[in-house]
């Protein structure tokens, strides 16, 4: 079996998992070799987070965020930069080291019973990552399965393990993938819009439930949503991304009471709060589309939307992360 072992940090005090300069570009190509651009799905991302921390990543639809999820899953090559966890470059992993790379990360997609394989019982898709990770001892992979799924709360787990995907609801489904992605004992968890596709009964329940086992586990938790008004309770840390970069990070709570990039402020002025007067009051949205990848505006890539633009320095050059308050970083020029 490939174990942890293989994957010894080279500095003990190295962050978990870190992105450095990190660009994820698809190529497009017309007819199938015509090159005709690239969508710069990720495009110079930085960050650290440390063992133990439950972050997310937030960003309106297409900015991204399932494409850093997947390059950091290492799916995705990077096109440029790279990823480091526990001190080494995913880029430098092969066989034994990479395939202990994949049991140190979990991964729980949006949608759960595409995620879920039709014609396989519970006990068997929670099986197969222990199979293929060398548990061959079948008493002790059926231990696994039933600790797995009380953890989870499918319980009592005997109910569960001859179930097949469609027997179960959205959110015991959601339930098994956790599960299947906690199995081999990961030290990342990566939840990629995890309750986007449940009904709004169960999120909550979902989310407290990730929360509760990244905090048992001490494990390392990274959300990927789109919704800014459910981060507060789940994440100690929020990266804002818009257009393939990180445009604010900052503690959870110093971000939503202070967010200082005229991006971020925008998104929180548009969130719901339930106040009756909000039925007579327009809110602040951010004016205009999300843009391109394709063709990405020049420099800051928000500036055709903000209400703050300085011409000749915003369409011009690239705003490097400023340190407005503490732990709070915002690459706008406003901070200059
Ligand atoms: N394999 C791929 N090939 C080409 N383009 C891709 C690929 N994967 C993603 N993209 C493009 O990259 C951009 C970012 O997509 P991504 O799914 O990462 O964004 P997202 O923020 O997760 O959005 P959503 O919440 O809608 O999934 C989009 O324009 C998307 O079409």
């Amino acid at each position: 079996m490939s174990s942890p072992a293989d994957l010894q940090p080279e500095d003990a005090k190295a962050p978990l998992i870190a992105a450095r300069d990190l660009h994820t570009w698809f190529e497009l190509r017309q007819w199938g070799f015509l090159r005709v651009g690239a969508v710069r799905a990720v495009d110079g991302v930085d960050f650290a987070l440390a063992g133990g921390e439950a972050v997310a990543f937030v960003g309106e639809s297409g900015c991204g965020k399932s494409s850093l999820a997947r390059t950091l899953l290492g799916l995705h090559r990077p096109t440029r930069g790279e990823v480091r966890f526990a001190g080494r470059s995913l880029g430098e992993l092969q066989g034994r080291a990479l395939k202990a790379y994949r049991a140190e990360v979990g991964y729980v997609q949006q949608d759960p019973y595409g995620a879920l394989p039709p014609f396989l019982d519970v006990r068997r898709i929670l099986a197969e990552p222990l199979i293929v990770h060398g548990v061959r001892d079948r008493a002790e992979r059926e231990r696994r399965i039933r600790a797995a799924l009380e953890e989870v709360r499918l319980s009592p787990a005997e109910a569960f393990l001859g179930q097949f995907p469609h027997m179960l609801s959205g959110g015991q489904q959601q339930r098994v993938v956790i599960a299947r992605a906690l199995i081999l004992a990961p030290r990342l968890l990566i939840a990629d819009e995890p309750v986007s596709m449940l009904d709004a009964s169960v999120r909550v329940e979902i989310l407290e439930l990730l929360r509760h086992i990244q905090r048992e586990r001490g494990l390392t938790l990274a959300f990927i949503t789109h919704d800014l008004s459910t981060v507060r309770h789940y994440a100690e840390r929020i990266f804002v991304m818009y257009a393939g970069r990180v445009v604010e990070s900052a503690p959870v709570d110093d971000l939503l009471d202070h967010p200082q990039h005229p991006y971020t402020q925008a998104l929180i002025a548009a969130i719901a709060d339930p106040d009756a007067a909000n039925a007579t009051r327009l809110r602040e949205v951010p004016a205009g589309e999300p843009p391109s990848l394709l063709h990405p505006p020049a420099a800051c890539r928000f500036h055709p939307r903000c209400p703050h633009f300085m011409a000749g320095l915003c369409d011009v050059e690239d705003p490097p992360d400023f340190t407005p308050r503490r732990d709070h970083r915002s690459a706008c020029w406003l901070h200059r």
